[in-house]
């Protein structure tokens, strides 16, 4: 049986992240969120320093190493396993300086040229998500004829890209970018065909954590749908990819997502019984 799924607990040091924008901004708070985190039982501690929300404004480079190298020192100190969740090749290198030993790139290198020789240079694990963004602004919205022909294909395009660079395929996870130039509808057709993306040979993260998506069905059934009350869709959504063997879910409650990923292991062990 493939092993269970990562939890990968997400520490926003930002202002503005659409989920929970300036909870952690302050660095202490930040390292103590973190810490809580990996109480909860995260795996992985994701830690960003620029909102990727659709329409973002880019921070300054020297701003977002400001964010969020000190905070990785510390957890990767305190013996965690770190990923960055950065665009930027600076910060990346930054960052696996301080202790990170994952890249999460929500652009999949084509918001910094530099990045993908980086990836080539290290020996880290690096995170390509779909993106169609610019690299001065993240992408409002994006019209697909066949999104899931469309998304696979993309990230097959990059993979392409990056292990002609001679990044070694084994260090590469692929991340469908759900809600980034997505809508609601091609979000919950991207989870419904996780097949089309582990047929490209890569493991597969996802991240659904609190986004537009499951507020609007929280919304439709006339349910509070704020972002912080999506937790427990969010663990909804962590239980039937679990079971579907992904790699990795990325949550800002990470519990919930630990229970869901038991519950998965359950039901998949149950399944593998003769
Ligand atoms: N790999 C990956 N990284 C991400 N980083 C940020 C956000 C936006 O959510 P946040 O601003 O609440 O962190 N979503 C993803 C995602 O879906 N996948």
């Amino acid at each position: 049986m493939t092993p269970r799924t990562l939890v990968m607990g997400v520490v926003n040091v930002t202002p503005d992240s659409f989920s929970d924008g300036g909870q952690w901004f302050e660095q202490d708070v930040a390292i103590a969120h973190g810490r809580h985190l990996l109480a909860q039982g995260a795996d992985i501690l994701d830690i960003g320093g620029e909102s990727t929300r659709p329409g973002a404004e880019r921070v300054s480079l020297a701003e977002e190493l400001q964010r969020v190298v000190p905070v990785v020192e510390a957890l990767a100190a305190a013996g965690a396993v770190i990923s960055v969740d950065t665009m930027r090749a600076e910060v990346a290198s930054a960052s696996l300086g301080a202790g990170a030993t994952f890249i999460n790139d929500v652009s999949g290198g084509l918001a910094d040229p530099q990045m993908v020789p980086l990836v080539a240079a290290g020996d880290f694990t690096y995170v390509v998500s779909h993106w169609r963004g610019h690299s001065d602004v993240m992408a409002e919205h994006a019209t697909y004829g066949d999104v899931v022909g469309e998304v696979v294909g993309e990230l097959r395009g990059r993979l392409a890209a990056i292990l002609a660079a001679g990044v070694d395929p084994e260090r590469v996870i692929i991340d469908p970018g759900l809600g980034f130039a997505k809508d609601g509808a091609d979000n919950w057709r991207l989870l419904a065909h996780l097949d089309a993306l582990t047929a490209l040979g890569h493991r597969v993260l996802i991240g659904a954590s609190r986004k537009r998506f499951l507020g609007q069905l929280l919304d439709d059934a006339g349910a509070e749908s704020l972002p912080v009350f999506r937790d427990r869709a969010t663990a909804a959504v962590t239980a039937l990819v679990a079971a579907h063997g992904v790699w990795g879910v990325r949550v800002h409650e990470v519990a919930g997502s630990v229970d869901a990923v038991r519950v998965a292991q359950a039901l998949r062990s149950a399944e593998n019984e003769p």
